[in-house]
């Protein structure tokens, strides 16, 4: 006769369970009451047992990976991390395995390679591989020995040459064609010169990527509009957040793979056709203009040093390492500006007290406007375009940070907006102040070194001195250009959410062409290769 609790049913109140035999009934509550156990047990293990519990951090992010994760997924990781080490101080145990860390000391031990430190890799369960075209490795995810190969290559597409001399026509007649479409809108009876800054700051940094990393523009400062792959990749980066957290839960994460990773393939390989008909187009043209293949491919003694495939996935992966980044930057410091009319007149005066005609702020120019450098340093600091983690994991030997050592499966962040907000690190850290970067005594005891936004070690963003070029031009020739001023509707705009990106929210602004200026100080910016054309020629067509 079978066991008395194998004839009862447990669930006979659950539809769908009660049609089961009893017998499987029982071995469902058991599997649940296992699963609560253990469960309960990881728990106490976490709290009390694990190598990390003497590390200070509140209790339920120190039991459970859910309260960060659902943190990042809602995009304000960044407000609860700053919160958590206002508290808890220079360390805080954020998960189970993560810790975050806010002092200069933390960038140096998980960024900087020194003999006898082990230096933390790249936590690779918060990347994708949708970059890669044919999987060749492009280097923000590649592993060390492949990045610094293709480091050592696009060295030379980065080197101050390449960006003052090659890039930079291209880059100011881009910015040309901007200040003309704004101006249109100027004279524009029914805009009357409100337009969404953010936009068509993020469309020219676009069309600077597309003509350096493939050759010709995506058109999108012509039309006003972006094209469906750069869709894709503004789409990507929030998904790629997303993705981090699912594969922090392997069930969820297993779930996942079986009912949407065909969809996400689907695009990813849609996507990648397109990137290798742009590459091919470029590498069939012979041209004299600078751009990233061209200083690749004078180097490039060899495939063993570059790949066809390794080119491709770079060149998507610059674009959506640079584009948003350099706009969100250029956004920021605008948006402080507005938001601070005192601060606003000084870098006008000093643009105007500079600049006598347009086509002297150059690249080289723009690096002695020290007002208005404060101003982008500040504004990086406030509204860093990376806002939350640079993602790192300890080197398997094991890599000691601030004296904890972290072996490989303990996450390490630094999240750059938490880091640059904590009043550990920065007097008044809610205020834009760039006299904090000038001298002022107020801000002596800031621990500047806290501020990377461009990350530091082999790792350190490559494209930081294109991106603070381009920066510096487009303030400096918008504020030459128009008197600007922030409408109502846009007064919040820096309350963002934070993902690997900031959700890209509108900059509504009023442009008033500058009164004064002859037409002779405007012009001749660089060789204008590109003006408003017929549409109908345009390279990318939607
Ligand atoms: C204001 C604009 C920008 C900011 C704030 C920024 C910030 C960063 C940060 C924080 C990192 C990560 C460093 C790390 O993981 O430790 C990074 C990496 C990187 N950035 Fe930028 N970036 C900007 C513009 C650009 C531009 C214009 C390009 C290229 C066109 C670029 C290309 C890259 C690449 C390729 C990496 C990976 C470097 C490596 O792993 O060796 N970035 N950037």
């Amino acid at each position: 006769m079978a066991p008395s609790f194998l004839t009862s049913a447990p669930f006979e109140k659950i539809p769908l369970i009660s049609s089961l035999s009893p017998a499987l009934q029982h071995l469902i509550l058991f599997v649940i009451e296992l699963s609560i156990v253990y469960q309960a047990y990881a728990w106490i293990y976490n709290l009390y047992f694990h190598p990390l519990s003497h590390v200070p951090g509140p209790k339920l992010w120190a039991m459970s990976r859910v309260p960060q994760e659902s943190s990042m997924v809602r995009g304000r990781l960044h407000k609860d991390i700053r919160a958590l080490h206002e508290k808890y101080g220079d360390v805080v145990r954020v998960a189970p395995k993560a810790l975050s860390f806010i002092s200069p000391q933390a960038w140096t031990d998980i960024m900087v390679r020194v003999p006898g430190h082990n230096v933390p890799q790249r936590d690779m369960l918060r990347f994708t591989d949708s970059l890669k075209v044919n999987g060749a490795a492009e280097l923000l995810t590649a592993n060390d020995t492949v990045h610094s190969r293709q480091r050592r290559m696009l060295a030379h597409a980065f080197s101050e040459k390449a960006l003052n001399k090659d890039y930079q026509p291209t880059v100011q007649s881009l910015i040309g064609l901007l200040i003309s479409q704004l101006r249109t809108r100027t004279q524009d009876k029914e805009v009357k010169g409100k337009v969404d800054l953010a936009n068509w700051l993020n469309l020219t940094t676009f069309d600077v990527l597309g003509d350096l990393a493939f050759g010709e523009t995506f058109g999108c400062l012509e039309t006003g509009d972006y094209i469906p792959w750069l869709k894709i990749i503004f789409e990507s980066v929030w998904a790629v957040t997303i993705l981090g957290s699912i594969r922090q839960f392997p069930w969820i994460d297993w779930v996942f793979q079986i009912f949407v990773n065909n969809t996400i393939m689907r695009v990813t390989r849609e996507h990648h056709k397109l990137t290798i008909e742009k590459v091919s187009r470029r590498l069939a043209k012979k041209t004299d203009r600078g751009d990233f293949l061209a200083q690749i491919l004078k180097h490039n003694g060899s495939e063993k040093e570059m790949s066809r495939d390794e080119m491709m996935s770079n060149a998507t992966m610059l674009i959506a390492a640079g584009s948003e980044t350099t706009a969100a930057g250029t956004t920021s410091c605008v948006y402080q500006l507005l938001k601070h009319p005192g601060v606003y007149r000084k870098v006008v005066e000093e643009i105007q007290g500079m600049f006598a005609k347009e086509s002297d702020i150059t690249f080289e120019s723009v690096e002695k406007l020290d007002y208005l450098n404060a101003c982008v340093d500040e504004s990086l600091r406030l509204y860093p375009p990376i806002p939350i983690f640079n993602p790192r994991v300890g080197a398997p030997e094991g890599t000691m940070v601030l004296g904890i050592p972290c072996k490989d499966d303990i996450s390490l962040g630094l999240h750059h907006w938490s880091v640059y907000h904590c009043s550990r690190n920065f007097n008044n850290p809610d205020v834009f102040d760039p006299s904090r970067w000038l001298g002022n005594p107020v801000y002596e005891t800031d621990r500047r070194g806290s501020l990377h936004p461009f990350g530091i070690g082999s790792r350190v963003c490559i494209g930081k001195h294109l991106a603070l070029a381009q920066v510096r031009v487009m303030i400096s020739r918008l504020l030459f250009n128009f008197d600007i001023e922030l409408l109502p509707e846009s007064d919040e705009w820096i309350n963002q959410r934070a993902f690997w990106t900031w959700e890209r929210l509108p900059m509504w602004v009023q442009l008033k062409e500058r009164k004064g200026l002859q037409k002779s100080m405007r012009s001749g910016h660089f060789q204008p290769f590109y003006r408003l054309r017929d549409p109908a020629s345009r390279p990318f067509k939607k």
